[in-house]
């Protein structure tokens, strides 16, 4: 298990339901792998259980049945080796960019001259050299979202969790976003697991695709994406092969999407 760097292994969660006696089965079974320098997507109908995922790999969950293991070790408490950036990645807004993103580094006890290195790496990393003095209120919302990554990478984190990180920008900044991403994990060939609900996005960017169904949510597909590297983030179809890749996931997907439609 030492040679994935993420293993879900059986993995059920039953919340409290308010008001009622009985628990919500929100997933059942999953079981997946994540291995080293691996980009994997996760898709599924909103309220399926993403989200709850990321939670475990975090540690900020435990299961109600299976388990997590990073690096063959079974996640029991907070894991402070993986980085999370939230659906509402938020900096704080009385904080320049540079010292938002300088925070993990200062709460871990890094050196003052190698937290100045780091922080100019990771702002030069997500295109944002020379914002360094700027305030968030001064920054897009783009800017923002590139600066709440950074503050992710700055402590190279083992792994990278993202939860729809671009569902909130714009389509074009959106395009840019995953592009740069692309290029970020290319270069250091990070191991992310990102949860989207818009499957172009999840071919162009993930070598697997995780499909999962309505609650109580089961893994319908793990479907591998061999599309060449980089990949046109502007142009989907005209990767080769991304109409069959798109597809694949499609067949799987499109049957959760009819049964919750409401006639
Ligand atoms: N702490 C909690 N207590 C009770 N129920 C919870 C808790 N956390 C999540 N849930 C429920 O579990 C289900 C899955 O939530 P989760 O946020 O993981 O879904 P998701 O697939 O990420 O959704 P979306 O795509 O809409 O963001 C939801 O029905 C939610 O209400």
């Amino acid at each position: 298990m030492n040679d994935r760097a993420l293993v879900f292994e059986g993995i059920g969660q039953d919340f409290p339901a308010p008001g009622q006696r009985s628990k919500v089965r929100v997933l059942d079974g999953i079981s997946f792998d994540v291995g080293h320098g691996k980009f994997i997507a996760v898709i599924g109908p909103s309220g399926c259980g993403k989200s709850t995922l990321l939670q475990m790999a975090a540690g900020l969950l435990l299961p109600t049945r299976g388990a997590v293991h990073h690096r063959g070790r079974k996640i029991t408490s907070i894991n402070t080796e993986v980085g999370f950036v939230p659906q509402q990645a938020q900096l704080f807004p009385w904080k320049t960019l540079a010292e938002n993103v300088e925070l993990p580094l200062l709460l871990r006890g890094v050196a003052a001259n190698e937290r100045r290195e780091r922080v100019a790496h990771a702002l030069g990393s997500v295109g944002l050299k020379g914002f360094e003095r700027h305030f968030p209120s001064q920054l897009s919302g783009g800017m923002q979202k590139r600066g709440s990554i950074a503050r992710t990478l700055v402590y190279r984190p083992d792994i990278i969790l993202m939860d729809e990180p671009f569902g909130a920008l714009d389509a074009q900044t959106r395009m840019v976003m995953q592009s740069d991403l692309q290029t970020l994990s290319m270069e250091a060939g990070a191991t992310v697991v990102f949860v989207t609900h818009d499957i172009t996005e999840a071919v162009l960017l993930a070598d697997h695709v995780i499909v999962l169904s309505q609650r109580p949510s089961r893994l319908l597909a793990n479907i591998p994406i061999d599309l060449p590297r980089p990949r046109n983030m502007f142009e989907p179809f005209r990767n080769p092969g991304f109409d069959a890749a798109y597809d694949a996931v499609w067949t799987e997907f499109r049957s959760q999407i009819d049964t919750g439609r409401v006639h």
